[in-house]
Formats: structure tokens, C-alpha cells, sequence
């Protein structure tokens, strides 16, 4: 087969992995920056052009799109689709995950466990908006932050409405949540692929810190998850339309439940904690997979 890598860095742990599983099972492989990418849209002959040569003859594409760089990356990848080529996660689902109201929204719509949330932009009473989850201690997040920036832990009332004040002065959607104490600074993320929880890791923040990312010094081990996690994260992962991704639980006292779910998850952690050869079973999904017309939207995008 011919696959081609969307990411803008082939020095990229996940990138090389991905390079490297392809080529051991005997394909060829192109990463491609999908910002370089220029295309001719109003044809009937749908093309992607990339530093002055036309992409064509590719089986399969799979998407490792930045979530600085969602709305360029889905368009090229829109435009592999139309080309009819195989995503790996396809155009509508990417956009879908990166919305993280929507993507809650939906999750919940499915009755999918989450902690109690709510979300606003310009609230008149805060102090209501608060009562939704409960009051303090809560979480804060802006929309926007990745990697645990943005993430804020109020401990009483008054440092929440401090943080949503100054939120709101920046002008951005907030979400607010439910505090989970009982997750101890540790999530869980379970690592999908074509339907199986192909590893699972526990992050487990540093001392002093709630937040366990591992850009905030958490450290990742392999975990056992149970039968009802498992159930979960392939009900979020099928609800979102990703055939591959990451999806993040806490152990909550109301079960464990779905804190996001990643359409791009990082592969360095979870080989690492698991041992387990991810990338060779992300390419072994493509092969049993990559047939024209096998995506939800049939390659319209
Ligand atoms: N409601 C919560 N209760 C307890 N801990 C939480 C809660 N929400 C987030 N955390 C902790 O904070 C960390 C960061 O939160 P979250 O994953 O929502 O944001 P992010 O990592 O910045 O976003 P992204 O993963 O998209 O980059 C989580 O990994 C988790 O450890
Ligand atoms: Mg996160
Ligand atoms: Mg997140």
C-alpha cells in the first residue's frame, strides 16, 4: 500500500513509529505536511498539490493533526477523502473530537458517564453556574488549553468565581466541573484501535499537583482496566467515529468517567508504559480496512 502521514514533523516520536511499522510490513510511506498542502477543489477531479508536484495513487492517509492546526489539517485531510482515500480517523470525527462541548454533548446524549460539567461564556450569575457542579472545589478550563495549561483547581467559592472572572475577561468559552478528588491526581488513558482497547496506561500527577500530564511532570504506568472502563472508552470512541484514539477516564465514586477523547493520541507514553508495538497494530487496521467507500461519510467528507 501507499500511506501517507499528515504531520507537520517526521522527527516526531509518534511520526517515526508510524514511518517505521509501515515500512516493516512493507509499504510505502510519505510523511507530508498538510500546511504545504494546496489544492484544486472546484473540479471534478479532486487533486492535492505539495511543492509542486500532484499527491496521488495513496491507499490510505493517517492523520496527525495539532490542535493548533484543526481547521487547515481536516480540510487537506476532507480532500484525501473526496480523492478516495482511506482515512484512519476520518475528516467529520477529527472535528467532532476537537470540539470539546459538542464532543461532550454528545457523549452525554449517549448516557456515556462524564463528571458533572457545565459550560458558558458571558454568565450573569456565577454563582449559579457554580451550583451546577456543586459548588467548589471545582475544576476550570479554558476551551482552548492543551497539555494542562488553562486547567484551573478552585478550592473554595470565592477562588472560582475569581478564575470565571477572569476567564471571561478573556473572552472565552469556560467549562466548569465537578472536582474528582477521589482520582487522586491520576486518569486513565485508554488507547483504541478499530474497536479494542489495544493498551491502557495510569498518568499519575507529581506531588502537589492534580493534573497528570506528563508536561506537567506526571509519569505514565502500564494499567489494568476494568471490564465497565473498557465498555466505556469503545462506547466514547464509537460515538465520536474515531477509529483510533485516546480516551482519557477518571475514577470517579460514580464510576469512572470520560474526560475527553483524544483523535490524535501520542504513541511515545503508551508504548513505553505497555511495551506493546501500537504503530504495527494501527497499520495492520489499515490494511484490513482501506477499501474505498469504508468511511461513514464514503469519502465525501
Ligand atoms: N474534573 C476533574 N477532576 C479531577 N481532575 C481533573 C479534572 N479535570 C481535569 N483534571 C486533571 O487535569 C488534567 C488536565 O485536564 P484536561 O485533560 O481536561 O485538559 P488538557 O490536558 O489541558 O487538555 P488536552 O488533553 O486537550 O491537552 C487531567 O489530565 C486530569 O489529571
Ligand atoms: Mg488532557
Ligand atoms: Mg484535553
Amino acid at each position: 500500500m501507499k500511506i501517507a502521514i499528515l504531520s507537520r514533523n517526521p522527527k516526531l516520536y509518534s511520526t517515526r513509529r508510524l514511518v517505521e511499522a509501515a515500512k516493516n510490513r512493507g509499504h510505502e510511506v510519505r510523511v507530508i505536511d498538510a500546511l504545504r498542502c494546496y489544492m484544486n477543489i472546484a473540479s471534478h477531479n479532486p487533486q492535492i498539490h505539495y511543492r509542486g508536484e500532484v499527491l496521488e495513487n495513496f491507499d490510505a492517509v493517517i492523520p496527525r493533526i495539532g490542535a493548533s492546526i484543526t481547521f487547515y489539517g481536516t480540510a487537506v485531510l476532507r480532500q484525501f477523502e473526496m480523492m478516495n482515500v482511506y482515512p484512519l480517523n476520518e475528516s467529520v470525527a477529527i472535528s467532532r473530537s476537537r470540539d470539546k462541548l459538542r464532543s461532550l454533548q454528545l457523549l452525554s446524549r449517549r448516557g456515556i458517564g462524564l463528571p458533572v460539567t457545565s459550560f458558558a461564556h458571558s454568565p450573569d450569575d456565577i454563582e449559579d453556574l457554580l451550583s451546577i457542579v456543586g459548588g467548589a472545589p471545582a475544576v476550570i478550563k479554558l476551551l482552548e488549553g492543551t497539555q494542562g495549561v488553562g486547567v484551573v483547581l478552585a478550592e473554595t467559592n470565592q477562588a472560582a468565581e475569581s478564575v470565571i472572572q477572569a476567564f471571561m475577561g478573556l473572552k472565552q468559552h469556560i467549562l466548569v466541573q465537578e472536582f474528582i478528588k477521589e482520582a487522586k491526581g491520576a486518569d486513565i488513558r485508554a488507547f483504541v484501535v478499530g474497536g479494542k482497547v489495544v493498551a491502557a496506561m495510569k498518568r499519575q500527577a507529581k506531588d502537589g499537583e492534580f493534573r497528570s500530564n506528563l508536561h506537567r511532570g506526571g509519569s505514565a504506568a502500564l494499567c489494568r482496566i476494568t471490564p465497565e472502563e473498557r465498555t466505556t472508552a469503545l462506547r466514547a470512541a464509537k460515538v465520536m467515529g474515531l477509529n483510533v484514539c485516546g480516551v482519557d477516564l477518571l475514577r470517579s465514586n460514580h464510576g469512572s468517567v470520560v474526560m475527553e477523547v483524544n483523535s490524535s493520541p501520542g504513541l511515545e507514553g503508551i508504548e513505553a508504559a505497555s511495551g506493546k508495538d501500537i504503530a504495527d497494530l494501527i497499520i495492520e487496521f489499515i490494511e484490513k480496512n482501506a477499501k474505498p467507500n469504508r468511511t461513514q461519510t464514503k469519502g465525501q467528507g
